[in-house]
This record gives structure tokens, C-alpha cells and sequence, in this order.
């Protein structure tokens, strides 16, 4: 992909509550991109937050909710606070600007438009964005497996930990290791080892079916599954169906002592967030079940709340 197909198709959001001003940069913009608009900033944040544009342009005055104020509550929104925002508007005065820099803008527009320099500089910072993104995704993604890495789970867990604390529901980890791995490559070497991690990974990945289930690698041969919202049934449910699914990939494994198959053990332990309990406390507690797990016989899950 080159640099000017990075800035290519995306989705910005027009906020201004004058429906001429939309009209203007839609008819700039439509050709190229997918335009949403909002005419207050009440609505623009709550389109930012569900719909998640790649760009806001973002009227600096409007009655209620300020341009300022909109931006401010973007970037204090986890949902919403990597969105680039540029700000248009009237005003001139280089105060007006250095006021949209510091409330977290990237660029701005004066009004009147002109629609060349509105187009080249809503590519420059669509540009800026994509490469932001595939920056970040590379960071948070194991590199072998193409599922999250383990600062990606970190980095989950503590989030999720907060909404189901507000939320007052449980949430569950399944902590998840390949048996006799260590067979497994000296049998078939390494290559055929991370090949194996490949499908493993794969076929618990399927297994996790909400979209804010979280499979991430945790260690060599070690995965961890993050289930938000979660009881400790419906974990265990989680858990027969990867015992299931790895079972079925029918890997052979001739040194494991477990099965002619590659198997796993899992542990898994689910907890209502609390002042008494920890993020840190459920992967502990998962991993003791894990550990169990193996010691009790390997190709198994383990599973308690706390
Ligand atoms: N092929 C491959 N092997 C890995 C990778 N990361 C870790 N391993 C191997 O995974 C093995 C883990 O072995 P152990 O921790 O002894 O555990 P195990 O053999 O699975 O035994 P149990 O867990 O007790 O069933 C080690 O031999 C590591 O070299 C990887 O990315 N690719």
C-alpha cells in the first residue's frame, strides 16, 4: 500500500451546527471518503465513541458544547481518544489556535474553506493516523501467532477489570498451556513447534466467540483468554469447547504421555472486581488452577470463582 492509499477511504466526522458548513466539506470530502456528520457536540461524541471515525473535523464555536470542550471529552473517552481532530473555524487569532493545539487538536482550518487545503490536509493526517494504528497494532500483536501479546492483555485486563467492577458483573480468565511441549519439539523440532502454536492458537481463538473476548499470548507455549462479563459456567463452557477444538485438530504427538495428540490444560478462575481483589489475583488464582490442572493428569480444565 503506498502513502497516498493510506490516506485514502476514511471515515471522518463533520461537527458544525450550521448544516451549510457539512454540506461544504461533504461535497470536498465524499469522493474520497466515508463522511458522518453531527450538528452539536453532544451528538458528535456520541457518534466518536460508537462509530468510531478515523478523523473529526470539529467546529471550534457552537452553542452548548463547545469545540473545546468536545475535544477535551474525546480525548478523556478510551473509545474516542486516538481520533485526530482538527478544528475549523472562524476565528483568526493565533490565541484561538494555540487554544485548539492545547485542548488536544492536531491541525486547523480557517473558515472560509478552501477545499484543496481542506482535502491535502485531511490526507496528511489520515496518513498519520493509519501509520499510528499499524504502529500500535504491531506492538500489541505476537508476532508467530497473530493474536494479542501480553502487553495487549495487560493493558485489556486493567480496562475490562474497571467496566465490570462499574458494571457489578463478573469476569473470568482462562489461563491455557500446551501439554509436554517440550516433547513436542524435541520430536519434531521447532518449526513444526511453532506451527503447532499457530493451529493451537487458531482453534481456541474460535472458541472465544464476543467481541470482547481477548486471546493473548502469554508465554512461550501459554495462552491466556480474557472473558469480560463472564460467570465461571459460562468459562467452563469456554474451556470444554477448546478441549474440544484442540482435540479435534488431531495434531500427533508420539511423546506426550497424555494422548497421540496434541492437548492442552487449562485454568480457570472467575472473580467479581472488588476492593478486596486484583486484575493481579484472578491470573494468579488461574494460574494455581492451571497448575493443578497438570499435576492432576494434563489434557483438563480446572475452574473455581473467588
Ligand atoms: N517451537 C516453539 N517452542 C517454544 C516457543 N516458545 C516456547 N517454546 C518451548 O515450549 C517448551 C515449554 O516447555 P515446558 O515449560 O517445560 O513445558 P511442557 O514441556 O509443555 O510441559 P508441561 O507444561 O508440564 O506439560 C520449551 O521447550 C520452549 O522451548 C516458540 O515460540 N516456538
Amino acid at each position: 500500500m503506498s502513502w497516498t492509499d493510506l490516506a485514502k477511504n476514511g471515515r471522518i466526522l463533520v461537527v458544525d451546527d450550521a448544516m451549510e458548513n457539512i454540506q461544504i466539506l461533504h461535497h470536498a470530502l465524499r469522493e474520497e471518503h466515508d463522511v458522518l456528520f453531527a450538528l452539536s457536540g453532544e451528538k458528535a461524541l456520541e457518534i466518536a465513541n460508537q462509530q468510531q471515525p478515523d478523523l473529526i473535523l470539529l467546529d471550534a464555536v457552537m452553542p452548548g458544547m463547545d469545540g473545546y470542550e468536545v475535544c477535551a471529552a474525546l480525548r478523556a473517552s478510551p473509545r474516542a481518544r486516538d481520533i485526530p481532530v482538527i478544528f475549523v473555524t472562524a476565528l483568526t487569532h493565533p490565541e484561538d489556535e494555540t487554544r485548539a493545539l492545547e485542548a488536544g487538536a492536531v491541525d486547523f482550518i480557517s473558515k472560509p474553506f478552501n477545499v484543496a487545503v481542506v482535502r491535502a490536509r485531511v490526507r496528511t493526517q489520515l496518513t498519520v493516523k493509519r501509520q499510528a494504528d499499524a504502529m500500535r497494532e504491531l506492538t500489541l500483536t505476537d508476532a508467530l501467532t497473530g493474536v494479542a501479546n501480553r502487553r495487549s492483555f495487560n493493558e485489556t485486563i486493567d480496562s475490562e477489570w474497571r467496566r465490570c467492577m462499574r458494571a457489578h458483573v463478573s469476569l473470568s480468565v482462562i489461563l491455557m498451556d500446551i501439554d509436554h511441549f517440550k516433547l513436542y519439539n524435541d520430536a519434531y523440532g521447532h518449526q513444526a513447534g511453532d506451527a503447532c502454536l499457530q493451529q493451537v492458537s487458531a482453534a481456541m481463538k474460535r472458541c472465544a466467540m464476543r467481541p470482547s473476548d481477548l486471546l493473548a499470548r502469554y508465554g512461550g507455549e501459554e495462552f491466556v483468554l480474557l472473558l469480560p462479563q463472564e460467570e465461571q459456567e459460562g468459562a467452563e463452557r469456554v474451556a470444554r469447547r477448546i478441549l474440544d477444538e484442540v482435540s479435534a485438530l488431531h495434531i500427533e504427538h508420539r511423546s506426550s504421555s497424555v494422548s497421540h495428540h496434541v492437548t492442552v490444560s487449562m485454568g480457570s478462575a472467575s472473580m467479581k472486581p472488588g476492593p478486596e481483589s486484583s486484575p493481579e489475583l484472578l491470573i494468579r488464582s488461574a494460574d494455581t488452577l492451571l497448575y493443578q490442572a497438570k499435576a492432576s493428569g494434563r489434557n483438563r480444565y480446572l475452574a473455581a470463582s473467588f
